[in-house]
């Protein structure tokens, strides 16, 4: 046994609460500073003073002989510990956590000794605010009804548990002085917790409720009976998911009927404020999340002669229409994708309830509803927080075409745990300390990590890494993993470690053109005046299944339709009120305008009314988005010269436009390094794509052909600079280099610009082009996997 050291000062205790642990920076480490062995001490064997003398041979004598008896301690050197004692356990740093030792066991699959803890919780682990006990006291902690089991090795000393009352017995002055033994470790406990619901115990008295070992479960019985218990719903049958046809959310007298991938929304409340005002209610649940829906209006420059300032134009039917049909608004209801939802959303729920880690992949291609089924549900789940039906948990997105680095989603969820922004390297050594080590944390984190396939790095630790951690004791970490590819786990981490992960699967697939026909629907549901013809919906939905069944790209056809056809009704309009008898004016000066003459074919008054009608939408029978319409909008997306061009680019040029549209999206800045791009091209595995090109270096740099003249000065020496310095070997460098070749042959056509600036050895290029055209052009193009490109 080391002998005790003598404490300087520096290394006395100081304690204080921190994260949820017990702060204690405290080198004085009452293990001792020699890592003996943890042994157990059974129940018929010699007082754990006495068997200390022991010698280490009689004591494994002891043990070898003790049979099937009782463990009832543990030991280490002349530390001892036995069941019932408080004891700190290691945390993140020189922090502790308490718990109280409920049982001793071996791990026989890992070789470890274990024991079980009932642990204790601090006022910082109530993440709640509103929750949050106001007369909490520095060294106070709640006895929580959560158990985990740790390794011996992770227990730090004892601990001292008293009521308030025999706190303030031994100490009056609430001090404890840093020279005391119990400087660190002397705790008040006066009520239990559940850390989940967070709610809380009457005040009790801790020694009239606990005195040892037997009372461990009439204090776990206290707890759970005095405080609002975790609710575990049973799993919902998948019949009964199937049949879900109307998924409504809950009201607030039907909590019991959650699930629900439609809310209702008041329509008009979008439109009109006054509505709200009206009913009180209204509101109560346009999200789970009771946030207002805000549909942005989009930004639109009109000439100032034609900008309508009349509210009633602000919720015009079409206006409503364009709104509600945009990608980027949150729709009411997620028709065709019930099932996907349901299997999402009690996945997440069992997990949430057990506190275990899990992984979900959900993969399926662009516009198939992914992302937004994910978001409505965890959305649901929160509505399921709110109304104290589920216990908390913390939620985090990170999005891989919104990270620049990807190491970077290491950061994001050590600050969505924790809320300290530190680096992703740090984050990373955090993280796994945090997953790899016991803690009474019982909020379990969901990270939504969408776009997953960019997040692919060279060795795949950050995609193995997410995978992973779930897997970890200590992690109640949920992934939802989302990405395009089906197989992109076995792809980038090899098929053993990816069946080991166990990770759940499901695919989401395409919309079928009566699916898409329904989800259109859905979308214009409450607009008023029958705009869009339902025979319009209907060709619109069979031009994009026949394609791809996306969602997203259906939409866009329709809202355009809807533009095209306002356009044109607000030029009725103008023509009306050309026709529309003159204001008299005060001032004469609009004298002589009522003298413009009908346009031809403008009709009579009753026409005019009707086309009125027909813009106000109120009283019109007829849609105002027809097929022609539609045919309209999807010819103008797909048959200007500029989308022909693009189509018919040869294949390494649509590769380096893929690149370069991932790489500006991903970075946010309009603009890249080339070696960026022909990085990126590797990174979205498009490199195979690429005929290597021998002679390029050779020639390059005599021809004319490669210098760009007002936006380059010199574009061809820094391509090969840039692109050379990547050669990893021969084959990879020529086809760096025919991608090169590629970026200089769009700068030509006008489609990129590449610059160099005084004095730069890499070339930098941005597009020509609005990145919309690229999208749209090589959104569906097979060639370059539609990666990168989706709006
Ligand atoms: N069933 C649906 N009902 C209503 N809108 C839907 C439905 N499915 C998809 N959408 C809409 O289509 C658009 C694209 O959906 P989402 O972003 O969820 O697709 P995704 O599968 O995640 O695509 P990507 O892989 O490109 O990210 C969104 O505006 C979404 O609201």
């Amino acid at each position: 046994m080391a002998p005790a050291r003598k404490r300087t000062k520096i290394e006395q205790a100081r304690q204080f609460l921190t994260g949820g642990a017990v702060f204690r920076e405290d080198s004085d480490d009452e293990l001792g500073y020699e890592d003996h062995p943890w042994e157990w001490i059974y129940e018929d064997s010699d007082s754990a003073p006495a068997a200390q003398d022991a010698t280490p041979r009689k004591r494994r004598a002891a043990a070898a002989s003790s049979g099937g008896r009782r463990i009832v301690g543990a030991r280490m050197g002349s530390f001892y510990c036995r069941l019932g004692d408080p004891v700190l356990l290691k945390a993140d740093g020189s922090q502790a956590w308490v718990g109280i030792i409920c049982d001793f066991f071996d791990d026989d699959e890992e070789g470890e000794k274990m024991a079980k803890f009932m642990w204790f919780s601090s006022e910082r682990e109530i993440r709640n605010k509103s929750t949050k006990r106001i007369d909490f006291l520095p060294n106070e902690l709640y006895i929580s009804a959560a158990f985990d089991d740790n390794p011996l090795t992770t227990i730090n000393g004892t601990a001292k548990v008293v009521s308030l009352e025999e706190f303030h017995k031994q100490y009056p002055s609430g001090q404890v002085k840093k020279s005391s033994r119990d400087y660190g470790k002397i705790f008040v406990c006066r009520r239990g917790c559940n850390t989940r619901t967070t709610t809380y115990t009457p005040e009790f008295k801790w020694e009239d409720v606990y005195a040892g070992e037997q009372d461990i479960p009439g204090l776990v019985e206290l707890v759970e009976n005095q405080t609002k218990a975790t609710r575990r719903r049973g799993p919902r049958p998948r019949e009964e998911a199937g049949d879900l046809d109307d998924f409504v959310i809950p009201d607030s007298d039907d909590h019991d009927v959650p699930r629900t991938p439609r809310k209702r929304r008041k329509l008009n409340d979008v439109a009109t404020p006054t509505s709200a005002r009206r009913d009180p209610n209204a509101r109560k649940f346009l999200t789970p999340t009771h946030k207002r829906i805000v549909v942005k209006k989009p930004l639109e420059f009109t000439p100032l002669g034609t900008r309508i300032l009349s509210p009633s134009a602000l919720s015009s039917p079409f206006q409503l229409a364009r709104n509600q049909l945009h990608v980027s608004s949150v729709p009411a209801a997620l028709p065709c994708r019930e099932e996907e939802f349901s299997t999402v959303y009690n996945h997440l729920e069992a997990a949430i309830t057990d506190g275990s880690g899990s992984c979900i992949y959900i993969s399926g291609t662009p516009g198939t509803g992914k992302t937004a089924t994910v978001r409505e549900v965890v959305a649901q789940l929160h509505a399921s927080v709110q109304a104290e039906e589920l216990d908390d948990f913390i939620f985090v997105e990170i999005n891989g075409m919104k990270v620049t680095d990807p190491h970077q989603s290491y950061s994001l969820l050590w600050q969505a745990l924790r809320g300290d922004r530190v680096s992703p390297s740090h984050a990373l050594e955090l993280l796994e300390r945090e997953f790899s080590t016991p803690s009474p944390r019982r909020v379990p984190c969901v990270v939504l990590m969408d776009e997953l396939d960019q997040l692919v790095t060279k060795n795949q630790s950050v995609m193995y890494n997410f995978f992973n951690w779930p897997g970890l004791r200590h992690s109640r970490l949920i992934v939802l993993a989302v990405a395009n590819t089906m197989d992109l786990p076995e792809r980038t981490l090899s098929n053993k470690i990816s069946s080991r992960l166990g990770l759940t699967r499901i695919t989401f697939p395409g919309y079928t053109h009566d699916q898409l026909i329904l989800i259109i629907q859905s979308r214009l549901e409450g607009v008023p005046g029958n705009i869009v013809h339902p025979d319009s919906i209907q060709f619109a939905a069979r031009k994009v299944a026949a394609v791809s069944g996306d969602a997203r790209r259906a939409l866009d056809i329709c809202r355009r339709a809807v533009e095209i056809a306002e356009s044109e009704a607000i030029a009725r309009n103008a023509d009306n009120e050309e026709l529309a008898p003159p204001t008299p004016s005060k001032t004469g000066r609009n004298k002589g305008r009522g003298s413009a003459r009908p346009p031809k074919g403008a009709g009579g008054p009753d026409e005019i009314l009707q086309k009125r009608a027909d813009l106000g939408g109120a009283g019109s029978k007829n849609g105002v988005v027809t097929i022609a319409t539609i045919k309209q909008a999807i010819n103008e997306a797909t048959s200007s010269p500029l989308q022909q061009a693009l189509r018919a680019l040869p294949l390494a040029s649509k590769v380096f436009l893929a690149a370069l549209l991932a790489r500006i999206r991903r970075t946010g800045i309009g603009e890249a390094a080339l070696g960026d791009v022909v990085d990126e091209v590797k990174r979205l595995g498009l490199m195979s794509q690429i005929q290597p090109v021998h002679d390029y270096l050779l020639t390059a740099g005599d021809d004319d052909r490669y210098s760009e003249g007002s936006r380059s000065m010199s574009a061809t020496a820094p391509l090969i600079n840039g692109l050379s310095s990547r050669r990893d070997d021969g084959s990879r460098a020529t086809r760096a280099l025919g991608l090169g070749a590629a970026a200089m042959e769009l700068a030509e056509a006008g489609i990129v610009g590449i610059e160099t600036r005084h004095g730069e050895r890499v070339g930098r290029v941005r597009l020509g082009v609005a990145d919309e055209e690229v999208r749209l052009a090589l959104g569906e193009d097979d060639s370059v996997k539609g990666l990168g490109v989706r709006s």
